[in-house]
């Protein structure tokens, strides 16, 4: 089977400015990916390329294997979880209603006045959030859940849409040590579920990466420095290399790997 995604060779210029050079990754389907790289290193910029939002500048983008594809309908396959959207949801629009806007490309119910669910897409929606353990959270309104529990309602919604890739763009900013423990543990059990839909996890902080998150990409001025295995890219060398940090130890526990900060 072809990648879902193969991105061969690709640059990506604005101005004068390359801010991708000659970027090549394949995601397979299913595959669960994490993405670091410092700030301004491009990660953003590369899922957009894969995601079908902006074109490179040079190079070729492959989805299923082919080049030409229709990219509206390839976009409503994807599932992109960010902080932004986090914000754009009313706080009044409860869990359910919530879910079942990922019928549509929109967030806010009582603001689509074209979108009328129906009783078996709301029906559909609690079966999300039960499938996900979070029918507690359906009457809820949004904005009285923790992050962690937001983060949970925005990854069932994303489930309405069947999608083929969620990203989760640095899903655990905000969150307490608790909640993002929590959640973390929550997110790794539905990662391991098979037959889900690939994954991108974008994040700056390596502890954050999950069993279930069996590989990592490390971007670093606009190219992909490593890619692999995430037991032989997330090592101290590389991630001391790539962040310019130095590090006592990058300790594993839990088959996950915590960085120790050496004393200045
Ligand atoms: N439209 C644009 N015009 C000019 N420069 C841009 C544009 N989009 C991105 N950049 C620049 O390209 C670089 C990469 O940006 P990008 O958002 O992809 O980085 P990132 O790794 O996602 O950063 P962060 O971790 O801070 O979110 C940055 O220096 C950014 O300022």
């Amino acid at each position: 089977m072809p990648p879902l995604i193969d991105i061969q060779h690709v640059d990506y210029t604005q101005g004068t400015t390359k801010i991708l050079r000659d970027v090549s990754w394949q995601l397979d389907a299913g595959a669960h990916w994490a993405v670091l790289g410092p700030n301004g290193s491009g990660k953003t910029t590369l899922l957009k390329i894969a995601c079908g939002y902006i074109w490179p500048s040079s190079g070729c983008v492959l989805r299923g294997g082919e080049e030409l594809i229709d990219l509206r309908e390839w976009r409503k396959r994807i599932g992109w979880i960010s902080s932004e959207l986090v914000t754009q949801v009313p706080k009044k629009d409860t869990a359910v209603e919530t879910v079942v806007t990922g019928r549509t490309a929109q967030v806010g119910l009582r603001y689509l006045p074209t979108f009328h669910p129906t009783e078996a897409e709301f029906a559909e929606a609690h079966e999300r959030l039960e499938a996900i353990g979070c029918a507690a959270l359906a009457d809820k309104p949004f904005g009285v859940l923790s992050q962690g529990e937001r983060q949970q309602v925005l990854f069932a919604r994303a489930t309405m849409a069947e999608p083929v890739l969620l990203v989760l763009d640095e899903p655990c900013a905000g969150m307490d040590p608790g909640v993002r423990e929590r959640f973390l543990h929550w997110l790794d059990a539905q990662l391991a579920q098979p037959d889900g839909p690939s994954t991108l996890f974008v994040t700056h902080h390596v502890e954050e990466i999950m069993p279930s998150v069996e590989r990592t990409l490390i971007m670093r001025e606009g190219t992909i420095v490593e890619q692999g295995a995430t037991s032989e890219v997330v090592t101290q060398a590389i991630i001391e290399s790539a962040y310019e940090i130095q590090l006592a130890e990058l300790r594993e526990s839990g088959r996950r790997r915590w960085p120790i900060w050496a004393e200045s």
